[in-house]
């Protein structure tokens, strides 16, 4: 086979047609030149090696005839290849499927049969996927990237710090930075995000850094997404989806994988494109213009197999979201014995890598991974800690936090995000180091309050002050003046921490003065535990103590005490 402009060719020449999506792999289609493409089209017919099929792909029998015609009369993916070495390099391949000319019955009358029969289903190409997850999540193997921002707002320093975190989270999906790339724009462009001028220097951009993914620092339609990969011809990627990837790879827990699928879940729905949704709406596109579409062929079996996929995404999500569920009564019942009990709960909440997992370790000697990573905590670990006067408490790391945390992520941590909101008082770690500590508080109290926890008490923690610099710190001390100032890798400010903490606690609501007899000690050791003492005197007929407790514990008092005298306060 040769390859050449389709202006030489007539009807019937028989052709292949290897059509790239940078994000689903080629697919290599044979036919023959049908009449429609030769009426004055100047597009080129295209025989392009592409890399081995990264992704499975359409089998050839899944794209219809009129899905072909569209190909060899719209193609701009196609690029006429007349490079004999490329030739042969795509001999070579074991997908290259020969049609000798003479195989071909040329007869136009017959035109429509034997193109139907020319296309054949190329050896190691079939899609039929066992698992839609296997493709639909394309992991998102990220090796060479390029950062792309559109600056809508701000100054230029917060668009720097916000391509800055982009990188960080690049890195954090384990992909290498190469370039980052800012526009000024008034808002992204609807069709390409950034402007439609600059796409072809971005391409450029990709191709001398030898990249092979675009990030783009914002989420972005279906069809930015698809333009952009059509031009830069590489993978194209958007904020959204490398977090989601990132939660992918660090959610380790039953509860929280089944989390981080639902979102993901959530965010590839109406991202959903297979061949069959592509190629059959552009046909149908044409087939509206030139009546040359009917319906049959618009319904290709692709378009049928998208929606096989969307239901069996729906499916999929809905017993996911039952999954969660049960699993969110389970931690419901451990939160209800604590609150019978009357433990006081403590989430320690903030941007994320600001030092939470760092703080609790400090605080409980928990142990919990510590890693300069973004999001490496996603399983929230709670640990008991007790006040100086005995008094147990619970300490909660959370998720982080980050500016636009996606809202597929917080719909599917609702219930992990919610257990902040059930707490008695949140510490919020802000990192003292980063750029921009403000933006950090107010990317997380805007979370807080979607999770409904913005009505709680707050502490104020501001950390890493030993990597941050006096003038910082000097402008978040005025700032700030209630908040904490530690470091949680020196230990400093820590025991001050702890006494705001203990000082923030809820207290208990009852006051009471009881004589407890000598033979019930397990008490007074309870009412140290979970109660709030004031003074304790030893008389001769037992331990007089002045406690304030919750009313559940007041009850069990009432025997020992005049209760009757109990000051009711609010917390
Ligand atoms: N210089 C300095 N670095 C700190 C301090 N506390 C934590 N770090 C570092 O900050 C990084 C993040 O710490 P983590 O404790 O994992 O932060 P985190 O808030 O739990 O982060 P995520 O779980 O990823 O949201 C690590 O590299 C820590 O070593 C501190 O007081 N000073
Ligand atoms: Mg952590």
């Amino acid at each position: 086979m040769v390859s050449r402009p389709i202006e030489e060719a007539s009807a019937g020449t028989a052709i292949r047609i290897v059509i790239e999506n940078p994000a689903l792999g080629s697919l290599v289609v044979a036919t023959q030149v049908p009449p429609s493409a030769l009426n004055g089209s100047s597009a080129f017919l295209l025989a392009h090696p592409g890399p081995p099929a990264p992704a499975p792909v359409p089998a050839a029998s899944q794209v219809g005839i009129y899905q072909v015609q569209w190909a060899l009369t719209h193609v701009r993916i196609a690029r006429y290849v007349h490079r004999t070495d490329r030739r042969d390099r795509l001999r070579d391949q074991e997908t290259y499927v020969p049609i000798p000319d003479d195989e071909l019955d040329s007869t136009t009358g017959e035109y429509e049969l034997s193109e139907r029969q020319a296309l054949r289903r190329v050896p190691g190409l079939s899609t039929e996927l066992t698992d839609v997850t296997e493709v639909e999540y394309r992991q998102l193997r990220l090796e060479r990237v390029v950062l792309v921002g559109v600056w809508t707002e701000g100054t230029q320093v917060d668009a720097e710090n916000s391509l800055t975190e982009l990188a960080a989270l690049a890195e954090t999906a384990g992909s290498q930075v190469l370039e980052g790339l800012i526009q000024r724009r008034n808002r992204p462009d609807p069709a390409t995000y950034i402007g439609r001028g600059k796409v072809d220097d971005l391409g450029s951009m990709v191709l001398a850094a030898g990249a092979d993914t675009v990030i783009c620092d914002g989420e972005l339609s279906p069809s930015q997404l698809r333009n952009l990969e059509q031009r830069t011809k590489v993978k194209v990627v958007d904020r959204t989806a490398l977090i989601l990837d990132i939660f992918a790879q660090h959610a380790k827990s039953k509860e929280g994988r089944a989390q981080v699928e639902l979102a993901q879940l959530e965010y590839l729905l109406p991202r959903l494109r297979g061949w069959g949704e592509t190629l059959s709406r552009q046909t149908g596109g044409s087939g509206r213009g030139g009546g040359a579409g009917g319906g049959v062929g618009v319904r290709g079996p692709g378009e049928t197999k998208l929606e096989t996929d969307r239901r069996r995404i729906r499916h999929r999500i809905a017993r996911l979201r039952r999954e969660i569920k049960a699993m969110r009564t389970v931690r419901e019942t451990k939160r209800a014995r604590r609150t019978r009990n009357a433990v006081p709960a403590v989430a320690i909440a903030g941007y994320t890598n600001a030092g939470k997992s760092s703080l609790l370790n400090r605080l409980t000697g928990a142990g919990v991974l510590v890693e300069d990573a973004l999001f490496a905590t996603l399983d929230p670990t709670t640990r008991r800690s007790t006040t100086s006067d005995g008094r147990v408490y619970t300490l909660s790391d959370t998720v982080g936090f980050v500016r636009h945390l996606p809202h597929q992520i917080v719909e599917a941590f609702r219930s992990t995000l919610e257990e902040v909101a059930e707490a008695d008082l949140v510490v919020h770690v802000v990192d003292g180091a980063h750029p921009d500590p403000e933006e950090q508080v107010r990317a997380v109290r805007e979370v807080l309050s979607e999770v409904g926890a913005d009505r709680l008490p707050e502490l104020l923690v501001v950390n890493k002050i030993d990597a941050a610099d006096e003038e910082t710190l000097l402008r978040l001390k005025r700032l700030w003046p209630e908040a904490v100032f530690v470091s949680a890798h020196r230990g400093r400010g820590i025991d001050g921490l702890r006494e705001t903490i203990e000082r923030r606690l809820p207290r208990p609501a009852v006051e009471v003065r009881v004589v407890l007899p000598y033979d019930r000690g397990d008490l007074v050791a309870r009412l140290h535990r979970q109660g709030e003492v004031l003074s304790t005197a030893h008389l001769p007929e037992g331990t007089m103590l002045h406690v304030r407790v919750n009313e559940a514990l007041a009850a069990e008092l009432a025997p020992y005490g005049d209760t009757a005298q109990a000051v009711h306060t609010t917390r």
